[in-house]
């Protein structure tokens, strides 16, 4: 039999709580037989001490009546004592059951992103949707709360169907009736929340949009722009664009819904007056006693849970629908498994014999080489690299020069693996990049990327991060940092390398632009000390001063020593040192060779130099320099 979806979310659920924590599981358990029988039971003992009243008050407390109302009305405190507790104990289950999923669903998350190599999953669309799901964000529910809210609107749903039961003791055809009122109304309800949350799925575009400007208002990144340009209002109409733009399409489908819940409402509402009106009936013509009075009555009201559907019932859903979001990222984002080896004793099997990932341990050793490497982004109109032919020995430096757009950085994102080749391919002394492990192969890389990270983390753990494993080693801390220009800058820290770098944390401080980059160069540095061979440089001077940059290119030589490095540079001052020049035009390479050769071809390289340096040498700036 086909269980549908829902149940097998509901199922998948459970089975994640129990997994975590058994102990917790059992306890939701109680919890849940708690919710089903102790409303009912509360009232049934309530309603058997008010039945005891009158001949208590007849015959005196100290009577048997008397005694038997003792009886009831000390079991009907313990009952109802009992029901208070529930809330304050689901709330620590629940607590200590989001704290452990959390953490499971966290890491299962943060592993499935982090499997592939590369970077392209992170830009693509679906992926991000799904991520957002995922993490509850678009929905605003934690998936870790699932499996408890489940079980606790489980135990309330019993607890009404209880009810019911009662109910039929009473009169059978009355709980019956109360019985399927509610499952007639709660139909239409039920699909009011799934399209509810149907229409959050379908939109998650729309609404990663309108989270992001809801994000530009309060995030610190944004708020200088924000308040320069006068953005407030305008961010505010944004995510109120966007998340009316994803909610309109559930309009109709909302008011459609709402007229059948109208109308089921009103069945309802003719069962509840049925049960009242035959409990006064009864009672007027006393063919029912006080204590059957005293229990059906509040039990007409107990019978709700088992057709009601509130907010929670909306949050379950938005918390179920982002599990099977998890699995398909996790599905989706996993490596593609080794073929399984040929069976030796099947001569017919053709299945290859699988191949493990090529160790990248000490490479290049000879050279890198792009054979024929093209690039397109995916669903790009055009290539942004076409058939690159070049050969990087191993030891030596290439600077990549280009106007903006050339393809620089997406060059360097492929050699790092961040990115495939959708032609040609990349070799590491001859072994294709593409065969070697990837993980391995990144690090044999240190890299300094245009828009290298801020970690708001010690100055001692922003450089030696990458090599977080050990403990950072003062003394390559120390010469990664002379070697990037940042060792004056780490002194001054009121704390030196122990200085946090981040306004945003106690005793913490920021940097300038062009401190960080000095940090990120020294973190590519350190990375070289402890056993990187290719350095990669993005732009490693753009938010240096001019002191700091004529610096740069004075110790080129020590930086790049012992590397095979790749420098990007719009400034030819931070590039004329490194053994070879390529220029790079629309994704082709189109002048390689030294400064000086390439000076004499007289080519873009030549005219791109020499207008950077008139602006130093030219009329106009010695006209500027003297005012
Ligand atoms: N993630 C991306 N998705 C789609 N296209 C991209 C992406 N990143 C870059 N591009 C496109 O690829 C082309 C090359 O970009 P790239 O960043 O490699 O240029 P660049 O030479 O490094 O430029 P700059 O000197 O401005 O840093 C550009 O036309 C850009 O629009």
């Amino acid at each position: 039999m086909r269980v549908p979806a829902g149940y097998r979310t509901r199922w998948a659920s459970l089975r994640l709580l129990w997994g975590s924590s058994r102990g917790l599981a059992l306890g939701a358990m109680v919890m849940l037989v708690a919710d089903a029988a102790l409303p009912s039971l509360t009232l049934v003992s309530m309603g058997r001490a008010a039945g005891h009243i009158p001949g208590a008050v007849a015959d005196g407390v100290s009577s048997a009546a008397g005694h038997a109302l003792w009886w009831a009305l000390a079991l009907a405190a313990g009952c109802f004592t009992l029901s208070m507790l529930r809330g304050p104990v689901e709330d620590v289950l629940s607590a200590a059951a989001r704290a452990r999923l959390t953490a499971v669903l966290q890491e299962r998350l943060v592993r499935a992103v982090s499997a592939p190599p590369g970077i392209a999953h992170l830009e693509d669309p679906a992926v991000l949707d799904r991520l957002s799901f995922a993490q509850g964000e678009v929905m605003g529910q934690q998936p870790a709360d699932a499996p408890m809210t489940l079980l606790q609107t489980a135990g309330g749903r019993l607890g009404g169907l209880v009810a019911c039961g009662v109910l039929s003791g009473y009169h059978w055809w009355l709980g019956l009736t109360l019985l399927a009122a509610w499952l007639v109304v709660r139909r239409p309800l039920g699909a009011l929340v799934r399209s509810r949350v149907g229409t959050f799925r379908a939109a998650g575009e729309p609404l990663r949009r309108s989270w992001y400007f809801l994000g530009v208002a309060w995030r610190p990144q944004f708020a200088k722009e924000v308040r320069v340009f006068g953005l407030g209002e305008w961010v505010l109409d944004s995510y109120q664009r966007w998340y009316t733009e994803a909610m309109r399409p559930s309009w109709r489908t909302v008011g459609r819904l709402n007229l059948r819940v109208a109308g089921a409402g009103l069945l309802v509402l003719a069962a509840y007056g049925l049960g009242a009106g035959t409990l006064s009936w009864d009672a007027y013509h006393h063919t029912v006693g006080l204590r059957t009075l005293a229990t059906m009555l509040p039990m007409l009201l107990a019978t709700m849970p088992v057709g009601s559907v509130t907010a929670t019932d909306f949050a379950l859903e938005s918390m179920l629908s982002a599990l099977p979001d998890l699995d398909g990222l996790e599905a989706a984002l996993a490596p593609p498994a080794l073929p399984a080896p040929a069976d030796p004793a099947d001569p017919e099997a053709l299945a290859p014999a699988a191949v493990a990932p090529a160790d990248a341990a000490g490479l290049p050793r000879a050279a890198i080489r792009l054979e024929g490497v093209g690039f397109r982004y995916p669903g790009g109109q055009q290539d942004v690299l076409h058939g690159l032919d070049l050969e990087l020995p191993a030891g030596t430096s290439l600077a990549v020069v280009g106007v903006n757009g050339a393809g620089k950085t997406t060059l360097v994102t492929l050699l790092a693996r961040l990115r495939e080749p959708t032609a040609g391919r990349i070799t590491v002394d001859g072994h294709d990049l593409a065969d070697l492990d990837p993980a391995a192969w990144q690090r044999q890389l240190a890299v300094v990327f245009q828009d290298f990270t801020r970690y708001p983390l010690t100055a001692a753990e922003n450089v030696s991060l990458a090599l977080r494993h050990d403990p950072p080693d003062p003394g390559a801390l120390s010469r990664a940092a002379e070697r990037a220009g940042a060792a004056e800058l780490v002194e001054g820290l009121a704390n030196g390398w122990q200085t946090v770098l981040s306004p945003h944390y106690t005793g913490g401080t920021d940097l300038s632009g062009g401190q960080w980059q000095r940090l990120a160069l020294a973190r590519a540095l350190y990375a070289v000390e402890r056993g990187a061979r290719v350095l990669v440089l993005d732009e490693p001077t753009a938010q240096l001063d001019v002191r700091a940059e004529a610096a740069f290119y004075d110790r080129f030589l020590q930086i790049t020593e012992g590397t095979t490095s790749i420098v990007i540079s719009h400034r030819f001052s931070t590039v004329r040192k490194a053994d070879r020049i390529a220029v790079l035009d629309a994704g082709r390479i189109t002048e390689l060779g030294g400064h000086d050769e390439l000076l004499a071809t007289g080519g873009q390289y030549a005219e791109l130099f020499r207008t950077q340096a008139a602006r130093f040498t030219g009329p106009a700036s010695t006209r500027r320099g003297r005012q």
